[in-house]
């Protein structure tokens, strides 16, 4: 395969975040941790798959779906993209003071779009979202139904390569999650690259082409649909066999492995100092 043929390539990529504990026994200078959200991931999407990222919550899901679309850099290795990429989540990407349209305004602006092309996308949203004069609301006003409309419609329009789409399926209603499952499968048809983030397990084995699994950050299995759905489901079916106390003791434990004891100054002060 060529470089030509992968859109998205992760070399050893790592994101860390800074963690405030408030517990009393905790002593005084450890009350400020560091931990890895995604540790050491290192796999390529070529150009045209349909990749599902399944993982239990606090996997790094969310945090895979910044760090894929820019909007978070990774604090260690490398991410190459080619290709234009968009993200559809719930709560990313909108300004909540502006309306709807201005939104819209603002991304092309960003993105340096003409304003041929801003008109075009707020048609293609008009049509899309069906949120009428909501429009011309500003975004904290809407529900968080319907700024996943606007964010989702919004992505669409722009018709990227490479489209990420995290849980922007979860709410809503049926009938317009429908309309996206449609829209989505024509895309794939299209030839896009997808990478889709659901809790929905079903939905990523009919969608997806491939899946990787998370789990505490790491990439446990990563491979051909049925496979990994299939582990991953024998996995979420023995969990749910663990009484409570043992879920809690088992998410400590992979807690702490994802713990920094480490701390490489160069790395800590170019990134928190
Ligand atoms: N901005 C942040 N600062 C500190 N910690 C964060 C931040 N964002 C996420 N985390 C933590 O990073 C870990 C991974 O979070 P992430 O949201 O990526 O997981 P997820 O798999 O999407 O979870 P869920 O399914 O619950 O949405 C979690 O332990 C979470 O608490």
């Amino acid at each position: 395969m060529g470089q030509q043929d992968i859109a998205i390539e992760f070399k050893n990529v790592s994101k860390i975040y800074k963690l405030k504990r408030k517990d009393k026994e905790v002593k005084k200078d450890e009350k400020t941790q560091f931990f890895y959200a995604l540790k050491d991931l290192s796999f390529q999407v070529k150009k045209g798959q349909v990749l599902g990222i399944l993982g239990t919550n606090g996997s790094g899901k969310s945090t895979m779906a910044l760090v894929l679309s820019g909007i978070a850099s990774p604090d260690e290795g490398e991410i190459i993209v080619n290709g234009e990429q968009a993200l559809v989540a719930i709560n990313t990407g909108l300004n909540k003071q502006l309306t709807g349209l201005e939104n819209i305004e603002l991304k092309g602006a960003l993105l340096g779009l003409s304003k041929k092309r801003v008109q075009e996308i707020v048609d293609g949203v008009i049509e899309f979202a069906e949120i009428g004069d909501f429009l011309y609301q500003p975004v904290k006003k809407y529900s968080s139904g319907m700024k996943s409309r606007l964010g989702f419609s919004i992505n669409l329009c722009l018709n990227p390569e490479i489209m990420i789409i995290d849980e922007a399926l979860s709410v809503g209603d049926k009938s317009f999650a429908k309309k996206c499952l449609d829209r989505m499968q024509e895309l794939k048809e299209d030839g896009k690259t997808i990478v889709f983030i659901s809790h929905s397990l079903p939905q990523v084995q009919e969608f997806c082409d491939s899946a990787m699994w998370l789990e505490g950050g790491k990439m446990r299995e990563y491979g051909d649909i049925d496979t990994v759905c299939e582990h991953y489901a024998e996995y979420i079916e023995t969990y749910n066999t663990l009484t409570k106390a043992q879920k809690k003791a088992e998410r400590d434990e992979k807690f702490k492995e994802r713990i920094i004891k480490d701390r490489k100054p160069g790395l800590f002060d170019r990134l928190f100092g």
